[in-house]
């Protein structure tokens, strides 16, 4: 694991106001004193920069995979970009495929758009919360006749899902498959402790850890 980039990944984040302390409510219903907005990732430049950590995040931890799947919506262009730093930085020429929310019933019609899905999968999305959004991409994949390889998201938030366990540690043992990601909630921890300006949000960091979150 690459310390480093995770912390670049975190500055990157805030620079970007991407991420943001305040109080934000999240999907699950819990008031957090940070949240993570992917969708302000919203430039050619922003996008490109974050591709890159993907697929240097993917590249030296991902298990193997034939096919990248960006879940509607914010998936869609992650997932585009990721094969395109993945093709330029690593030299790996990528099949990437997505899906529409709605299903298209004129030309080429169904749900999903890109390359065959076939072969070994990896789902990349931004976050995940509950979990939802994977276990759609797991019916889809499975449907094709493919195989889930893994999920890759920007940020591990590291709380708890259902039970004790975080919704991706669920999905690992549902799957047994990985779940990467660039960054995460201990990642967010060790940066506010090296940096005094951002100390000030330590606190409630940590009362949000202690009431949500699982044992990393
Ligand atoms: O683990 P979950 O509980 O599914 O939450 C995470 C999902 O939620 C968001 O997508 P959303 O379905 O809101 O759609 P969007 O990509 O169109 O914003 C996000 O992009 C993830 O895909
Ligand atoms: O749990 C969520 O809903 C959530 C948290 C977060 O940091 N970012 C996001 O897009 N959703």
């Amino acid at each position: 694991m690459n310390q480093q980039r995770r912390i670049d990944f975190l500055r990157f984040a805030l620079a970007a106001e991407v991420l943001r302390f305040g109080t934000f409510k999240t999907k699950a219903g819990r008031l957090s004193p940070y949240f993570f907005n992917a969708g302000l990732f919203n430039t050619g430049a922003l996008m490109s920069k974050l591709a890159a950590f993907y697929a240097d995040t993917l590249a030296e931890q991902g298990p193997e995979f034939d096919l990248l799947f960006g879940p509607a919506y914010k998936g869609i262009p992650l997932a585009t970009a990721v094969a395109m730093a993945l093709a330029e930085r690593h030299g790996r020429e990528t099949p990437f495929a997505y899906n529409r929310k709605e299903a298209k019933d004129h030309g080429e019609g169904g749900v999903l758009v890109g390359a065959p899905l076939h072969g070994r999968v990896m789902v990349i999305d931004d976050v995940v919360s509950a979990g939802t959004s994977v276990r759609e991409s797991v019916a889809l994949i499975e449907r094709a006749g493919a195989q889930l390889a893994g999920v890759t998201v920007a940020l591990d938030r590291q709380e708890r899902g259902q039970g004790a366990l975080s919704a991706i540690q669920e999905i690992e043992q549902t799957f047994a498959v990985p779940v990467i990601a660039i960054a995460s909630l201990s990642d967010l921890v060790a940066l506010l402790e090296q940096e005094a300006d951002l100390a000030e949000h330590m606190p409630h960091i940590k009362g949000y850890r202690d009431t949500y979150g699982v044992v990393a």
